[in-house]
Formats: C-alpha cells, sequence, structure tokens
C-alpha cells in the first residue's frame, strides 16, 4: 500500500493567493488492478492558468490542478514499464494510479543528459504556447519586430528565442534587472524593467521608435492599454495571458482598445495552446531540436520539496522566476 500526499484547495483564492487557502493531505492508494500504473511525480510545474482555472473548474477540497514529470514505479499494463518518465495531469501529487490513457511519453528522441523536467517548461506545455502564439496567431515574418511581456517567464523566454530565430526584432520587458540582464544575455535586442521605468509609453518608444508588428501579450491590463498604442499598422496581438488581472477582485477599467484597433486595422486574437493539440507532436520536436542546438536557452526556478508547493505558485505569481518554476519532490 502506498500513501499518496496531495495539495487540496482548501479554501477558494480571494485576491492573491495565500499558503492557507491549501491543505495537505495524505490518501491512501489501493492497490492495482490489471491495466493500471502507479507513478511517482519527480517534478511538478506551477503555472499561471492554476489561478483562474482554480475558480472555473474546481471546487473546495479537490486536489489542485496540474502536470507533472512522473516516473512509473510499478506496471500492471503491459503496454507500460517500470522506470518510464511521463508527463501527466494528475494535479499536485506525489503518486497517483493512472489507467495510461492520459499519459504523455517524453519525445523519443530525449537525450538522458537534457533535464526531464524541461518537459513541463521549454518542451512542454509552455513553449508550444511561445511556438503556436508565434507561428499560428502573430504569424511573425522575418525583419518584424515582436513585443513580448512577462518576457524573463516561461513562455516569454522562447517567445523572444524563436522570434529572433525567425529572423525578428525583439523587445521584452520584465520585472527585475537581472532577469532583464537574462534577456539581454539570450539574445533579445532590447530589454527593460517595466517597473523601474518612468514611462512605460517612454520605454516602448525608445526601444523601437518605428513601433511594434508583433504584441505577445502575457500580461494584459494597463500594460496591454499601453503597448496597444504603439502598434504598427496591420499589427497582431496574441493574448496568450492576462496575469496581471487574475487576482483581482473589481475588474479593471479601460482605457479601451477600439479605437486604435480600428484606425491601426490591428488584428487581436486570444487563443489556448490546447487547440494546437494535435499538433504538440510537431512543436515538441521542433523545440527540442533547438534546445540540443543551443539556439533555445533553458533556465527553470526549482523549488525543492512537494510540501513547498504553494509557496513556488505563489513566488511564481509574484515574479520570483526567473524561467520555469517546477517543484523537484
Ligand atoms: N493561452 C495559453 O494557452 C497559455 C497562456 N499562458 C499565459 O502566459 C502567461 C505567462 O505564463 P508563464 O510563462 O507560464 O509564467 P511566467 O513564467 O512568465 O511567470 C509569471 C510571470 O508573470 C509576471 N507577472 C506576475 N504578475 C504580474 C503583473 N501584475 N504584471 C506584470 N507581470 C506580472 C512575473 O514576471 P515579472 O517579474 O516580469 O513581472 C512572473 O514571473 C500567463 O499570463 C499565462 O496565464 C501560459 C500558458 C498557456
Ligand atoms: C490540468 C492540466 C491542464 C493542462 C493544460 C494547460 C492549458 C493551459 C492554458 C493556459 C491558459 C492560461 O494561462
Amino acid at each position: 500500500m502506498v500513501t499518496a500526499k496531495v495539495w487540496v484547495l482548501k479554501k477558494h483564492f480571494e485576491g492573491f493567493p495565500k499558503i492557507s487557502n491549501f491543505d495537505l493531505k495524505e490518501i491512501e492508494l489501493p492497490n492495482l488492478k490489471d491495466g493500471e500504473l502507479l507513478l511517482q511525480s519527480v517534478f511538478l510545474s506551477v503555472d499561471p492558468y492554476m489561478r483562474p482555472y482554480s475558480r472555473r473548474d474546481m471546487k473546495e477540497g479537490d486536489v489542485m490542478i496540474g502536470t507533472q514529470v512522473a516516473r512509473i514505479v510499478e506496471s500492471k499494463n503491459p503496454a507500460f514499464t517500470v522506470g518510464v518518465f511521463v508527463v501527466a495531469r494528475s494535479g499536485w501529487r506525489t503518486h497517483f494510479i493512472s489507467d495510461g490513457k492520459d499519459l504523455q511519453a517524453l519525445p523519443s528522441s530525449w537525450p538522458e543528459s537534457l533535464p526531464r523536467s524541461l518537459a513541463l517548461g521549454t518542451i512542454g506545455m509552455p513553449g508550444l504556447t511561445a511556438y503556436f502564439g508565434l507561428l499560428e496567431v502573430c504569424k511573425t515574418k522575418p525583419g518584424e519586430t515582436v513585443l513580448v511581456n512577462a518576457a524573463a517567464g516561461a513562455v516569454g523566454s522562447v517567445v523572444g528565442q524563436l522570434a529572433k530565430i525567425w529572423g525578428c526584432k525583439v523587445v521584452g520587458c520584465a520585472g527585475s534587472d537581472d532577469k532583464v540582464a537574462y534577456l539581454k544575455k539570450i539574445g533579445f535586442d532590447e530589454a527593460f524593467n517595466y517597473k523601474t521605468v518612468t514611462s512605460l509609453d517612454e520605454a516602448l518608444r525608445k526601444a523601437s521608435p518605428d513601433g511594434y508588428d508583433c504584441f505577445f501579450d502575457n500580461v494584459g491590463g494597463e500594460f496591454a492599454s499601453v503597448a496597444i498604442n504603439q502598434m504598427k499598422k496591420y499589427g497582431r496581438i496574441a493574448v496568450c495571458g492576462a496575469i496581471s488581472q487574475y487576482n483581482d477582485t473589481v475588474p479593471q477599467k479601460g482605457p479601451y482598445v477600439q479605437i486604435p484597433m480600428i484606425f491601426k486595422e490591428l488584428r487581436m486574437e486570444g487563443f489556448l495552446v490546447t487547440s494546437w493539440n494535435n499538433r504538440w507532436e510537431e512543436g515538441l520536436k521542433a523545440l527540442l531540436k533547438w534546445v540540443m542546438e543551443g539556439k533555445v536557452k533553458c533556465h527553470e526556478q526549482v523549488t525543492e520539496g512537494f510540501e513547498n508547493m504553494p509557496a513556488a505558485f505563489i513566488g511564481m505569481l509574484k515574479g520570483e522566476n526567473l524561467g520555469k518554476a517546477v517543484v523537484k519532490v
């Protein structure tokens, strides 16, 4: 008999999440039935979507939603071998039982030398978000100028590097000087700390006096309201996330987008990475190749210990992460 630790949502978040919103519990797992596997989480992901999705999809007492890289420790399913690592969507749990249907194997060409945690970041859902958002929503062309915010995070850092691979000029904004230094190190043409500039409008203008063809928006709110006025005619805005609004208890008010949308003939499109579920293999293969060639650099903020899941999640929402925030069990 195996005892799993799980984090449950004890009380729905009101405003910014607090440690007291979570409860750590233990669950006795039953013995495996034929066709089932026992898995142990090795790395767990903490992601911004957990904040808005918790309100939409969860009730108090539910295990927190989320993905992990897990190792198969026991198998009564001939299709799965003990010792193999997979990506699962089993929530914040140390151990869990699966029938195998919901598991994704790591790409077969995954090298031994590469941390498996990257399957939750650059070579996982966040990397795919950057890939499909740029390719299919922004439809970037060589020579264009791309703006991305939360640029030193899991999605943003890949957006900037892919845009460089695809021949664009890239401007990134992030919330600390260390993050800005990192962006310059990984090849962003321009980067600035949006928290310390005296005027966001001026900083955006200075970074690209001719404006922006594409804006990959991870943040929304006030940042987006300022940036939209610096789009070039026929610019494209990929509305990926709105992290500046996830913890609001009262909805933010305008400025509103219609006037610049009309006169600059902009295209603004919200998207979910899951819309390209049928092309994840293509995206993961491309991302893995670029990482192995050194064309896409990865950084991870690794928090040690399953007991620190809530702290890692809250820290990521506060901007404490450089690159992808993960927890090592
Ligand atoms: N549409 C889709 O399918 C998907 C959307 N997303 C969205 O992409 C965005 C980035 O996700 P991800 O890369 O995983 O997360 P990150 O790794 O970028 O971590 C979140 C970052 O957001 C920034 N941030 C937090 N609060 C604010 C704020 N009030 N204003 C501005 N920036 C803030 C912080 O960076 P800083 O220090 O720079 O402020 C923080 O580090 C999120 O909005 C997320 O919801 C993610 C995956 C899929
Ligand atoms: C429970 C695991 C769900 C994994 C799918 C993640 C989809 C992310 C879409 C993100 C939206 C905004 O952040």
